[in-house]
């Protein structure tokens, strides 16, 4: 780490840390080995990727910030390139260089050609033939074409079957006619789409012999691969700038009687014969495993995410002391006080929570695509339901999590400089793409509901599931037991106790007259929480279960710290939820003073290692990018620096004040 010297309050914190930080770092990344080689690798790309003399991107123009991204992420991805070379490996480099570390290093507010790798190869693999696979893929990996994936349109994003574009089969020619009918045909966010790509994998309705078959992807080639000219019939900008991401580079496309040949219709699942006869393929699960791979990513990047404020947040917390509680003794950090550890220390346990669940879904994605293999489907729905609610739960909490950190840091949290407000932007987009949150909500309720009538019908349910069959039976919910094993139980039973409320809803209001759909969209809102209900209970669940697995194998003192983390995480959530223990369970008011003393002395247990937690994710000064939260605690000075920078410090007297304060002060303008 840094060799300048530490901030005597952020010293004293390491000092005292009761566990050791590494054992725990090495933990996180999965073993000693992991953590050298990840260390190697921020090295190495740091070392070649990072410049320092740059002015800071928030002071560029729009257009500038683009064109520095492109020229940074070719810088990364020539460097990609090599490695693989060199090394033959695998997809390791791609991961740490396009996700929430390395990346959002280099490339802090998005990345133009993310969505090449992420979603255009994955797509050609998913559902190109072998021999489009084998065509499309090489010149795609080694960037001799650059492609994107355009499925949402400026009138449709969640309703697939909504969207608008079309791809006409024209057998005379053997081409596929692509349009964009209305304006809110045209395809509107994909990232890289504006001025980056050349190929786009767009999805259309595809007409063909006069019948509509629906949503099927299509290449189109957007750009003259030499000069980059937009081709006849593409109409193709930039959306405009956003909250955050931009360097995204996210664009429109309308198309106007564009032509392609038949062959560039994605042909793995359904086809499209040169005479136009259309033949379904029977439905493929290759998708599935697409969707998760990114959803599952997507919560280790929200975790990163999380990590890097909370961190921040941590050590300025240690370093800034603030107010006099006790008359003639010195002002206390403010990470002394009991509301601030409030604040922060549940962003650092949902970090180990969610890397957890993480791994625990991955497993289970691998066993479930195991018994897919041997024919049994039966653990597929609960699968898809699971990966949707922590998905929106995960990119909710982290979004959250950053915008209390920024919080936790007062006036200072609000500097562009700190790196809270930029990672506020990266991590709130995730509550939208890859599924709208409330969408995946109601998914998984879809799921809920059918296990409640599965159960309530005497059936026997997949176990993610299986705590409905107990609840939906009218088995009375077991005295309030006040330790983790009883809160996860409770948050069982809200979950079982929410769904069975929705189900009777839905029934009671179908029986007044509704309509089974209007029946539940008046129900949704009860919907969404009993999905998230469920979720908590999974999420709180597993980090214990995982946690008392992992602990087994580590020095007495880590263990003590995890556990501590563990009960602050699962009681924050008891107390967060009160109203629905109250409504759902047996607590009564003791059992809930009794978790509020829990809750405040876990706090006060944890704030001796808060540095040392937050140290041990290890996240290196670079890719914090932040004033306040580096290793060696120098805020003030950092602040300053950075203000510094500003292009209006550059000369003491701005022109405006000639131009137009002197005249106005002067009552002459
Ligand atoms: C940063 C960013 C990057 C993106 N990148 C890409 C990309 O590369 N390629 C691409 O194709 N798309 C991309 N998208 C688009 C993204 O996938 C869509 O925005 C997303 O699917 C949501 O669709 P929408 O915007 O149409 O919202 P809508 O679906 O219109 O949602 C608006 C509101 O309506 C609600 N709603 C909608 N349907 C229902 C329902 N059935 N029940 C209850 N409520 C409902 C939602 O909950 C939400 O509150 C990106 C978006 C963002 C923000």
């Amino acid at each position: 780490m840094s060799a300048t010297k530490v901030n005597p309050d952020l010293q004293r914190e390491r000092d005292n840390c009761t566990f050791n930080v590494t054992e725990l770092t090495n933990l996180l990344d999965g073993g000693v080995q992991k953590t050298t080689d990840r260390k190697l690798q921020e090295d190495r790309v740091l070392r070649e990727l990072m410049s320092t003399n740059d002015v800071p991107a928030v002071y560029l123009s729009h257009k500038e910030k683009y064109e520095a991204a492109v020229k940074k992420a070719c810088a990364m991805f020539q460097m990609i390139r090599r490695l693989q070379d060199e090394e033959n490996a695998g997809m390791e480099n791609y991961q740490a260089l396009l996700g929430g570390t390395l990346g959002s290093a280099i490339l802090g507010d998005g990345n133009p050609l993310t969505l090449h790798y992420v979603m255009f190869i994955p797509t050609i693999m998913g559902q190109g033939t072998v021999e489009q696979q084998a065509y499309w893929i090489g010149r795609a990996f080694n960037l001799s074409i650059i492609g994107t994936y355009a499925q949402t349109e400026l009138g449709h994003g969640t309703f697939i079957r909504g969207l608008e574009t079309t791809a006409t089969y024209d057998p005379e020619t053997k081409e596929f006619v692509l349009n964009s009918p209305t304006l809110t045909a045209y395809k509107w966010w994909p990232g890289g789409l504006a001025h980056t790509a050349n190929y786009c994998i767009v999805m259309a309705q595809l007409y063909t012999q006069g019948k509509c078959y629906g949503i099927h992807p299509f290449i189109v080639q957007l750009r003259d691969e030499e000069t980059h000219m937009p081709l006849s019939g593409i109409k193709v900008g930039e959306i405009g700038a956003k909250l955050g991401m931009n360097g995204t580079n996210n664009g429109f496309l309308g198309l106007e009687n564009v032509r392609i040949p038949r062959d560039h219709m994605l042909m793995k699942n359904s086809k499209v014969l040169e005479d136009g006869t259309y033949v379904n393929a029977p439905s493929s699960k290759l998708t599935y495993g697409t969707m998760m791979f990114v959803r599952v990513m997507l919560c280790n990047d929200m975790c990163n995410y999380i990590a890097k404020a909370v961190t921040i947040a941590t050590r300025y917390s240690a370093i800034r002391r603030q107010s006099q509680p006790k008359p003639n003794e010195p002002e206390p950090q403010i990470l002394d006080y009991v509301t601030q550890q409030h604040k922060l220390f549940v962003g650092i346990a949902s970090v180990h929570a969610f890397k957890l669940n993480a791994d625990w879904i991955w497993n289970m994605y691998n066993n479930v695509t195991a018994e897919m293999e041997s024919g049994d489907l039966e653990r597929l729905p609960e699968l898809h339901a699971l990966s949707c609610c922590l998905k929106a739960v995960v990119t909710a909490d982290a979004a959250e999590n950053v915008e209390r950190c920024r919080l936790a840091c007062g006036g200072h949290g609000y500097m562009l400089s700190s790196n809270l407000p930029l990672t506020y932007g990266l991590v709130t987009a995730a509550c939208t793409y890859e599924g709208e949150n409330t969408v995946l909500l109601l998914q998984t309720a879809r799921y809920l509901v059918k296990a409640w009538q599965q159960a309530s019908a005497g059936n026997s349910l997949t176990p993610t599931v299986a705590y409905i069959g107990r609840v939906s039976k009218g088995r009375r919910s077991p005295p309030w037991d006040n330790t983790i094993e009883g809160i996860v139980e409770g948050f069982h039973n809200v979950a079982a106790g929410k769904i069975g409320l929705c189900v009777t809803q839905i029934e009671k209001r179908q029986k007044e007259g509704m309509s089974y759909e209007d029946a539940w969209n008046m129900t949704s809102v009860q919907l969404t929480s009993a999905s998230e209900a469920h979720c908590r209970a999974i999420i709180l669940g597993t980090y214990f279960n995982e946690t008392e697995k992992l602990v087994k194998g580590v020095s007495a003192e880590l263990k003590t710290v995890m556990l501590q983390l563990v009960d602050l995480y699962v009681v924050y959530w008891a107390l967060n939820r009160m109203g629905d223990l109250l409504r759902f369970t047996s607590i009564s008011e003791r059992d809930i003073e009794q978790l509020q003393n829990w809750y405040e002395n876990t706090l006060t247990k944890l704030r001796i290692n808060a540095v040392g937690l937050v140290d041990a994710f290890d996240i290196r000064d670079e890719i914090l990018s932040s004033t306040l939260g580096s290793y060696d605690g120098r805020a003030y000075e950092r602040l300053m620096e950075e203000a510094m920078k500003s292009p209006l410090n550059a000369k003491p007297v701005n022109e405006s004040f000639h131009k137009y304060l002197k005249p106005f002060m002067q009552g002459k303008l």
